[in-house]
């Protein structure tokens, strides 16, 4: 293997801070390591999301540079990673998830409830929009860009009454004084691998892969796995209103699973459990619980 190992990541903090902490981790295992900084197409487009962006515009120019041989490992969020299977990298670790709670941000960390009525909230995401709709109908939800910094910053000058942000992201960048509401998972079920990281390698690539093993986190994996599978098997890529949280609890992966139209007033919720063994089981349940939401009519509410 090439020595360093070169870590291809994004330039906002959140990006950088994930790449960090990967090179952080190696070098406690005695490897060395250097970051590969680039710019990506979700970076610099600061239109509002909707069905003219592409799918994985945070992490094509990663996987680009892994493919061009200008780096050997990429650090992804693993709920911006799309779930189709790309022959040109494997995910090599999947380390311990961090909190996968969606946040309401506002100066006086108002819940959903306790939001004035008509509020403006700011959300690009329509899986988060869909769900606060489908509990408060009365909010004006609307579309916010950026990164975390930025997204701030329009909170801050009240352009918005509240932001919603993945409180993974706040507590890697140390923003744990950020006032805000950690929403409940009956309130809001996060985007499938919310939370988590995935490292990926080339497929050719052994010994960058073997050198990464010790950051996998099993039951993790197998979580985001189940998470991951659900969302493929909807074709819903990270812009479908999905949500879905798997855990692994006394042997038993455990799975929530949700669809909604995108104004919120239809929403189909499943759950299910099954003996976590291994990855299959994580499948297995997938393909469960997106028969059942299928049969009801999930497919009919996911926009492409
Ligand atoms: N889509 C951007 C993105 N990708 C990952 C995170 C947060 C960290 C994570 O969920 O791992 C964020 C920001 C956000 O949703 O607030």
């Amino acid at each position: 293997m090439k020595t360093p190992i070169r870590i291809a990541t994004r330039q906002s903090p959140l990006a950088l801070w994930q790449a960090e902490f990967v090179a952080s981790q190696l070098n406690q295992q005695g490897i060395e390591s250097i970051l590969v900084p680039l710019v990506s197409g979700g970076d610099v487009d600061m239109a509002p999301i909707d069905g003219t962006r592409q799918v994985g515009v945070f992490t094509k120019r990663i996987q680009q540079a892994l493919a061009d041989d200008e780096a050997d490992v990429a650090v992804h969020s693993l709920k911006d990673l799309p779930t189709e299977i790309n022959e040109h990298f494997r995910l090599a670790a999947v380390p311990t998830r961090e909190t996968v709670a969606d946040c309401l941000v506002s100066p006086s960390s108002m819940s959903i409830a306790e939001l004035p009525a008509s509020a403006k909230v700011g959300t690009g995401s329509r899986r988060r929009a869909a769900q606060l709709l489908s509990l408060r109908s009365d909010l004006d939800v609307q579309p916010i860009r950026g990164n975390v910094q930025t997204r701030l910053s329009k909170l801050e000058s009240q352009e918005f009454d509240a932001i919603m942000l993945a409180d993974a992201g706040i507590v890697r960048l140390e923003m744990n004084d950020l006032p805000r509401y950690h929403c409940t998972l009956e309130e809001m079920l996060p985007a499938p691998g919310q939370g988590a990281l995935g490292i990926e390698v080339r497929s050719d690539d052994d010994d960058a892969y073997e050198a990464l093993q010790f950051l996998n986190h099993r039951d993790t994996r197998i979580s985001v796995v189940a998470e991951r599978a659900l969302l493929a098997r909807l074709h819903g890529g990270c812009l479908a209103p999905i949500g879905a949280y798997a855990v692994i609890e006394d042997g038993r992966l455990k799975m929530s699973a949700v669809v909604l139209s995108q104004d919120g007033l239809t929403r189909l919720d499943e759950q299910g459990e099954i003996d976590a063994i291994d990855e299959s089981s994580a499948l297995e349940l997938a393909a469960q619980l997106s028969e059942r939401l299928i049969e009801r009519g999930a497919a009919e509410l996911i926009v492409r």
